[in-house]
């Protein structure tokens, strides 16, 4: 089948977050912004009490993938877990963690083998599935590692993109006492290889700029605030560039993400997790898509977590998991 065929799918995510009532509002919204065919797995009577409870009507059919196009434009499409599902809005609790995981495999695996096109994963909370014994920091480690059952060996890098601003945290879940070791020139070369590959072959720039962001004050202010610009950072850029790759910096980070400085570069590639997402979420806090660069498949996911402080109420907003859905139909579209 086409890729524009195949649908999209969902994963359920932590069944006690807001997870559950975005897919129900992006169903609800599919005409209104267009957005293609798509299922989510889950567990059906899960996703029709939390509908019951916020006085939402939408019917949801259990399906196989082949029913999904013709069932969406009349119900939610959910191809229905093994594991049990008996979460409460807002109360998060690790004996969910099996759904969680059997839905993120199973997408996993559907998407592989051709029958859909792409994967976009609701939020899970990461020390929610710790507790239950889950051993990934995140999606994006998790999913390189069902990517590798292939035989193959696969470097996740996470890409929070919205149309204004594209960041990569070149190391991401670590404790930030940790960065410090763990940035190398290999990993920062590496990371720059992959999103400069796939801006190009994913997202259509014929030549991506990529920003390096320095890890220091000033960018190490020439050694005198640090010395991994210099020494770790640096020769990562001059190599790439040597590639052919429109590369540059260390810049300092203060001054890297203004209106001005943004039009420099197609993506900025920070050195920990937080200098990279509080700049993108700050300015696109509810557009922002978080897109995992360097799997044989595509996957999107919104930018937010799981926001157990608001869920059950009907308050949470969906744009980032429509704008995570549109996404993963562009990007989808051109899975061989
Ligand atoms: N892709 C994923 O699976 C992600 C999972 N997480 C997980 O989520 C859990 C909670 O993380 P937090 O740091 O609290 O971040 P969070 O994004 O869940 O919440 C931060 C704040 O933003 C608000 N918020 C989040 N999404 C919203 C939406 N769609 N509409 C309106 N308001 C929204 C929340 O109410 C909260 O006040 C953590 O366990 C974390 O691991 C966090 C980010 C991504
Ligand atoms: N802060 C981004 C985030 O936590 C997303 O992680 P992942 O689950 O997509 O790996």
């Amino acid at each position: 089948m086409a890729a524009l065929e195949r649908p999209l799918l969902l994963t359920q995510g932590d069944p006690a977050g807001i997870g559950p009532e975005l897919t129900l509002q992006a169903w609800l919204q599919r005409d209104k912004i267009g957005l293609p065919p798509f299922a989510v797995l889950a567990n059906p009577a899960h996703l029709e009490q939390v509908a019951s409870a916020l006085g939402w009507t939408v019917p949801v059919a259990s399906v196989g993938v082949p029913q999904i196009a013709s069932i969406f434009p009349h119900a939610l499409p959910v191809i229905p877990l093994k594991a049990s599902v008996s979460a409460q809005a807002g109360r998060p609790d690790p004996t969910g963690a099996a759904s969680v995981i059997e839905s993120i495999e199973t997408a996993v695996h559907l998407v592989r083998n051709g029958e859909a096109s792409a994967l976009v994963t609701n939020p899970i909370a990461k020390h929610v599935l710790y507790e239950a014994g889950f051993r990934h920091p995140g999606h994006t480690e998790f999913l390189a590692a069902l990517a590798s059952e292939d035989g193959n060996s696969y470097h996740p890098v996470m890409m929070l993109w919205s149309e204004e601003l594209a960041v990569v945290p070149v190391t991401v879940h670590i404790p930030l006492a940790s960065v410090p070791a763990a940035l190398t020139t290999e990993l920062i070369l590496l990371t720059g290889r992959i999103v400069a590959r796939e801006l190009k072959d994913r997202f259509g720039i014929a030549n991506p700029r990529l920003a390096f962001a320095g890890l220091n004050p000033h960018a190490g202010e020439n050694g005198a605030m640090g010395s991994e610009d210099q020494v770790v950072i640096a020769p990562a850029v001059t190599a790439l560039q040597a590639e052919g790759i429109a590369a540059f910096g260390p810049l300092p980070a203060d001054t890297m993400f203004h209106t001005r400085a943004r039009k420099a570069y197609d993506a900025a590639l920070a050195m920990y997790h937080d200098q990279a997402l509080i700049p993108i979420k700050t300015i696109a806090f509810d557009e922002g898509v978080n897109v995992t660069l360097g799997l044989p498949f595509v996957r999107t996911s919104p930018d937010h977590g799981t926001a157990f402080d608001i869920a059950g109420k009907g308050i949470a907003r969906p744009d980032s998991l429509m704008a995570a859905i549109k996404l993963a139909a562009r990007l989808g579209a051109k899975s061989p």
